[in-house]
């Protein structure tokens, strides 16, 4: 027997609801073997960000190396990426390796808005990143940076700046629609062609954390099974929608969802 391997490489949160470990409950669920390379430390809770710890660029170089050259991954997620240093060294080890199937997250800021990468380095996550991206899933606030757009309210401005993020070099674009004050709660994938609608309601709850982090690590399960986009991409909202669905009140702010709800409900 045996499994495909899945990496995330981002920050991790000692809450357990997002980051790597929001990435490796979901690698785990899916029945993918995960990996890790930690870019950074927070001290976080269900509360906030109590702090940010950068690894340093030896570290980061030193686990992206020992991963990437025994257990190859079929898939990659990157999430929390804290710096432009820290997305310099993770671009150049992901062509040095020739990784393929690149899912990104592009993680600017934590939901109770602490920031979890400095503003200078948008830049290059923009340029550095992106171009490597199978599938890149921005929020619409992270979408407004990327594609230059001031406000990503409409379905109409949400593929406007998927096909913006596809002219970056972006394979796949996910904009996902979790921040809209909309009924539903749906996001728009495309693949450069044609945009397909990935509906959802919108759950009452105040327990989100960590689902962008869980949706982007199922889309990057999913492909290292050698799923299509598309598929990937619906498997991902059903997994989210479902985890979101079973929040868990824990702690006394926003609370994580339930990675195995997919499995029990489904
Ligand atoms: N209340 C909700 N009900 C249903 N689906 C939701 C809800 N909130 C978010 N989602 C879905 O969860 C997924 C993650 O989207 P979201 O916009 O929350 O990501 P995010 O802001 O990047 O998350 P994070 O704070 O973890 O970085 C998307 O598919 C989104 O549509
Ligand atoms: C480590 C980490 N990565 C990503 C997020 C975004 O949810 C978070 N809160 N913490």
């Amino acid at each position: 027997m045996t499994k495909p391997i899945a990496l995330t490489i981002a920050g991790s949160d000692s809450g357990g609801g997002a980051g790597i470990q929001a990435d490796l409950k979901t690698f785990q669920e899916r029945d993918v073997f995960g990996t890790t390379v930690i870019t950074a430390l927070t001290a976080q809770n269900t509360e906030g960000v109590h702090g940010v710890f950068p690894e340093s660029l030896q570290a980061i170089d030193a686990q992206l190396e020992a991963v990437l050259t025994d257990l190859r991954p079929d898939a990659v997620k990157t999430g929390m990426m804290f710096s432009a240093e820290i997305i310099e060294r993770v671009a150049f080890y992901l062509k040095k390796y020739h990784v393929e199937r690149i899912v990104i997250d592009p993680v600017m800021i934590a939901k109770g808005g602490a920031p979890l990468l400095q503003q200078e380095a948008a830049d290059a996550l923009k340029t550095e990143l992106l171009p490597l991206a199978h599938t890149i899933t921005p929020n619409l606030p992270e979408a407004e940076v990327i594609s230059g757009l001031s406000s990503i309210q409409s379905e109409d401005a949400m593929k406007e700046a998927a096909s913006l993020l596809h002219d970056l070099g972006a394979a796949h674009v996910v904009v996902k629609g979790g921040h809209r004050e909309t009924e539903d709660a749906r996001d728009l994938f495309s693949d450069g062609r044609e945009i397909t609608v990935l509906p959802s309601p919108r759950i009452a709850t105040k327990h989100t954390h960590g689902t962008g982090c869980t949706f982007a690590a199922c889309i990057a399960a999913e492909l290292a099974k050698g799923e299509t986009a598309l598929a990937a991409v619906q498997t991902a909202k059903a997994f989210i929608t479902s985890a979101i669905t079973h929040a868990l009140p824990l702690g006394g702010g926003i609370g994580p969802t339930d990675h195995s709800a997919y499995r029990y409900n489904s």
